[in-house]
């Protein structure tokens, strides 16, 4: 037997490779599942060239066993196998890759391209096994070799027997520590679960024992029986034609990857082939994730590399208002960085995801124009997200989102586009109109309204808290610019008011102000209401929904909206309010308050003090 150092650099990288370069150690039989796709495929290769080579797919797999008593976990395939001077090369020097090299000498470019790349990925096993043994019987040879080692301190290799070529990886894995409980990988169901996880779409079957609860031949009880199974997938879906596809195919494969409990609402399969090629599944959830509108909530799409999973969730291939889209993304001409847990080309990544933006909004704009309700179902559950977007980035993305909002119309009484608002916009029609509060019931009742609808302008009602928000940064929309129906100057033709009453007013609104004491910056007549005897406007640049909200947050507790109280003049109770001011303060200080709560209570503001509220209202009666 011959016993060989690591050479020196090598025992280094070792010694980093197993304790330092990947994040989960259970990727190591990813690692050694590739390795062993790798062999087979090389046998694949030498076949197309090699006509004396014929390539009988059903000769090919991989195999793994396990014998928990011993701690030995082993994966073996049929694949092209190693001459001792190619184990010396490929497995005596960390960061040799043999794989490449193949690939390199082979001119592979097609689509099953060959995993390996670094020549790292067999070493962690070492983050999980005390020995490794790799046995091995090149391809057209009949000699056989046993490479073996404990790690750092070096390798040994001896000629040994093997039945079939191809290469047995042993791994004698390690005891359970505090942290670690090794048991896992010695464990059918866990080794089952990190196929299905890294491996699944490995193209060779990788077969397992798997246990079975069987009724016993002639008798009625049930035993649990050993059986070989394949357990991986093999063809992953998003390689397959769209058109041998069924919508049953895509809702398995989203139930089957977790996405959801739920039936995808819609999917979207692209095969792009521009500068980097990638094919891509990607579903919108018909519910939201319990999590979704929280802080645990992680976006992202699961990321493949030929076939091997890569990233669970890729989050810079979303963007943030597209956070609700699951799927998977398989790409060869990713580069990968050392551990295949990130990607060393951003432009890559950017690419791609600049596509599934666009590709995710196209199909969002082709569902509202060809099937309503669907859509908005999806704006129920989403939309919230959308209007996020916008609002995020000091309205950025307004050009990208604007579209794909819905608003519920005063008019239409159902959900509407901004488009379809523009489109019935009236001539003279200045702006694009909305009012906020708690739902539309209590929206439509708001005194503010009634002139807006008199004058047969459409409004938007707006029940979201973003929803202000997010106008408020837009702005505009194709340059009609979105007013509150709170604001003082509301471009229309306002109610008249009565010569001399602006005047006369004046003085009463002094002291109205003045008994208020700060709670509102101003009393003024109003030029909008109709039937109603008062209400509040705002100034600036925070509305009166706006500061229901901010109130909500810790950081925001402070900021005020600017209230103004505005008075009917040609309501009667404005002829009470003067007599008041005129012979009874104490009366005029009772309505002053009243007006102010009433106001209050209008907009859904909670009444500062209920117990004089009411001590007023008994006053009155
Ligand atoms: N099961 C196997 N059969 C045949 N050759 C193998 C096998 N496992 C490993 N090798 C050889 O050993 C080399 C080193 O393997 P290792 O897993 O360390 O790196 P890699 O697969 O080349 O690259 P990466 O680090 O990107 O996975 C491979 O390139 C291959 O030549």
């Amino acid at each position: 037997m011959e016993k060989k150092e690591f050479q020196a650099e090598s025992k280094q990288l070792l010694d980093l490779m197993i304790n330092s370069i990947y994040t989960h150690k259970e990727i190591f039989l990813r690692e050694l599942i590739s390795n062993a796709s790798d062999a087979i495929d090389k046998i694949y290769y030498k076949a197309i060239t090699d006509k004396s080579i014929s390539f009988n797919k059903d000769d090919y797999y991989i195999q793994i066993s396990f014998d928990k008593e011993n701690r030995t976990l082993s994966v073996k395939d049929t694949g092209i196998g190693m001459t001792k001077e190619e184990l010396e090369n490929n497995l005596g020097v960390i960061a040799r890759s043999g794989s490449l090299q193949f690939k390199k000498e082979n001119e592979i470019k097609d689509g099953y391209d060959i995993i390996g790349q670094f020549g790292v990925g067999f070493y962690s096993s070492f983050m999980v096994a005390d020995k490794v043994t790799v046995i091995t019987r090149p391809f057209g040879s009949d000699k056989a070799w046993e490479w073996e080692s404990e790690g750092i301190e070096g390798y040994t290799i001896e000629e040994t027997t093997k039945d079939e070529y191809g290469t047995e990886v042993i791994l004698k894995i390690k005891e359970n520590t505090e942290d670690e409980n090794y048991d896992d990988y010695l464990d059918e169901y866990n080794l089952m679960n990190l196929v299905k996880k890294y491996s699944d779409f490995i193209r060779y079957p990788i077969k397992m024992e798997v246990s079975e609860y069987k009724k016993k031949e002639d008798s009625d009880e049930y035993e649990t029986v050993k059986v070989e199974k394949t357990i991986n997938s093999m063809v992953p879906i998003w390689r397959r034609n769209k058109n041998e596809l069924t919508d049953e195919d895509y809702i398995n494969f989203y139930q089957e990857k977790r996405f959801g409990f739920d039936k995808p609402l819609k999917w979207i399969h692209l095969s792009i082939d521009g500068a980097v090629r990638y094919n891509a599944i990607l579903y919108i959830p018909s519910t939201v994730p319990y999590d979704y509108y929280s802080r645990e909530y992680e976006k992202g799409l699961e990321l493949y590399s030929s076939g091997v999973m890569i990233m669970e969730k890729c989050k810079e291939l979303l963007p943030d208002y597209f956070s609700f889209v699951k799927g998977v993304v398989d790409s060869e001409d990713l580069s990968l960085n050392i551990s295949r847990e990130m990607l060393q080309h951003d432009r890559q990544l950017r690419l791609m995801a600049k596509k599934i933006e666009e590709k995710i909004r196209e199909e969002l704009l082709n569902m509202l124009k060809e099937d309503r309700e669907k859509y908005e179902e999806f704006f129920k559950n989403f939309g919230k997200q959308l209007k996020y977007g916008i609002y995020q980035e000091f309205g950025m993305n307004k050009d990208k989102l604007e579209d794909l909002l819905l608003f519920y119309s005063s008019s239409e009484k159902k959900l509407v586009t901004l488009d379809e608002y523009t489109s019935r916009i009236k001539e003279g029609q200045e702006y694009i109109y909305y009012a906020s509060g708690d739902n539309y019931d209590l929206i439509d009742k708001l005194p503010q309204t009634e002139i807006i609808k008199d004058n047969g302008y459409e409004i938007l009602y707006l029940i979201d808290e973003v929803d202000e928000f997010a106008l408020k940064v837009m702005r505009d929309y194709k340059g009609k610019e979105f007013k509150s129906v709170s604001s003082e100057d509301l471009g229309i033709e306002e109610e008249k008011v009565e010569e001399g009453k602006e005047t006369e007013s004046k003085e009463i609104f002094e002291k109205m102000k003045e008994l208020l004491q700060g709670k509102v910056s101003k009393v003024r007549l109003s030029k909008r209401l109709k039937n109603h005897p008062v209400c509040l406007a705002s100034e600036g640049e925070i509305s009166i929904e706006m500061e229901k909200v901010l109130k909500q947050m810790p950081e925001g507790s402070m900021i005020k909206a600017e209230k103004i109280l505005e008075i009917n003049p040609n309501h009667q109770i404005y002829e009470k309010l003067k007599n008041a001011y005129e012979h009874d303060e104490e009366k005029f200080k009772l309505y002053t308050n009243l007006l102010y709560d009433q106001a209050r209570l209008i907009e859904g503001l909670p009444i500062e003090d209920p117990i004089e509220f009411a001590n007023n209202i008994s006053k009155l009666m």
